[in-house]
């Protein structure tokens, strides 16, 4: 996949461009559904398959005092659009003057003269541009002007209730990371560096931890979970910690992992963890040994719902 980073670096219009455009903020099972009709309409056609997005994420920059936490920063959202099939992902720098540009000014300046769409493919309720004015109906019309193909995909549900990178958010801020799977269609994770801690882990409590540096993306509510951890491409059984460590009176939030069967050095590593199941809160006991024999008890009782659960 192409990739493109700022509309000043596209410098070119594309073969039969089958479009579509949004957020894409975890590219969920709904996003997914889009870039598959993207990708056949392509294929049937012999078009190119595009993907525009806008980056950092237009609530950041409309509206930053509410403090959005984003599913997939830039890079991981490319590399999971990437996955899809798509030809070229080019990504707008989301700013306040770009927000500014009426919808209008956007089809015909950007999608018909620059990129000369020839089908337009965008989710039930897409909108977009300034006042979000932009939308399905304003979309219909300008196809028709313009001589484009337009379609809309209907949207992906789960239980009654429509897939959106928002009601992901609610789930993983309420550490429901087994609903959030369902919606996303794959297993929820955070990317981080691995910082030093305090050094308790490994000679108190006989279980190392690698601790995460924040990471930018939404992490699931404060607790114990059994996760996956990939380190060099390679994925291990393992159990995380989000929260302070009461038990020594900590506080600030640390993110830890302990993997199962590993024991080198991983500070300065990016780890990927992947969220599968929460166990439990994380609790103040009343002493080191106390808390050391319940993090056996997660640790055997994670390995067990690990042999059930699919990678
Ligand atoms: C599976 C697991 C469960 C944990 N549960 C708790 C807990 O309930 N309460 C707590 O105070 N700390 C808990 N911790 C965090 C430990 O306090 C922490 O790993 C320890 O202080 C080591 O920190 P360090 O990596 O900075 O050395 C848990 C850690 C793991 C790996
Ligand atoms: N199985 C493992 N899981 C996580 N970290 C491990 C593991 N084995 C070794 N380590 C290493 O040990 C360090 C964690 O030990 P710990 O005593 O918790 O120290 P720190 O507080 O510095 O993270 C990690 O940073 C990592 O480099």
């Amino acid at each position: 996949m192409e990739i493109i980073r700022g509309l000043e670096n596209l410098t070119k219009a594309y073969h039969n461009a089958i479009i579509t455009l949004g957020n894409f903020d975890g590219v969920h099972a709904g996003h997914r559904r889009i870039l598959e009709r993207v990708k056949a309409a392509s294929q049937s056609a012999g078009g190119t398959s595009i993907v525009i997005t806008f980056d950092p994420h237009p609530v950041k920059v409309v509206n930053p005092q509410k403090g959005l936490k984003i599913l997939t920063p830039f890079d991981i959202k490319a590399e999971l659009i990437g996955k899809t099939g798509m030809d070229v992902l080019l990504c707008i720098d989301f700013n306040k003057e770009f927000s500014s540009i009426a919808p209008d000014y956007f089809i015909e300046e950007i999608l018909v003269k620059r990129l000369q769409a020839a089908h337009i493919i965008v989710g039930h309720n897409y909108r977009f541009g300034k006042g979000k004015k932009g939308s399905t109906e304003v979309l219909r019309r300008r196809a028709a002007k313009f001589g484009f193909k337009f379609n809309v995909v209907r949207n992906v549900t789960s239980c009654g209730n429509v897939v959106s990178s928002s009601s992901i958010r609610h789930l993983l801020t309420r550490g429901d990371v087994v609903e959030a799977r369902k919606l996303l269609g794959r297993p929820y994770f955070i990317q981080s560096q691995v910082i030093t801690g305090t050094g308790r882990g490994k000679t108190l409590l006989q279980t190392p931890t690698a601790n995460l540096s924040l990471p930018d993306e939404l992490v699931p509510k404060a607790g114990v979970y059994v996760v996956r951890a990939a380190v060099d491409g390679v994925l291990y059984d393992a159990v995380a910690n989000i929260g302070n460590n009461p038990t020594f009176g900590g506080i600030h939030t640390a993110y830890e992992v302990h993997l199962f069967d590993y024991d080198k050095y991983l500070v300065g590593n990016t780890i990927r963890v992947y969220f599968l199941k929460r166990l439990r809160d994380e609790k103040t006991f009343p002493s080191a040994e106390d808390l050391k024999t319940q993090i056996q008890k997660d640790i055997s009782t994670a390995k067990k719902i690990l042999a059930e659960t699919p990678v």
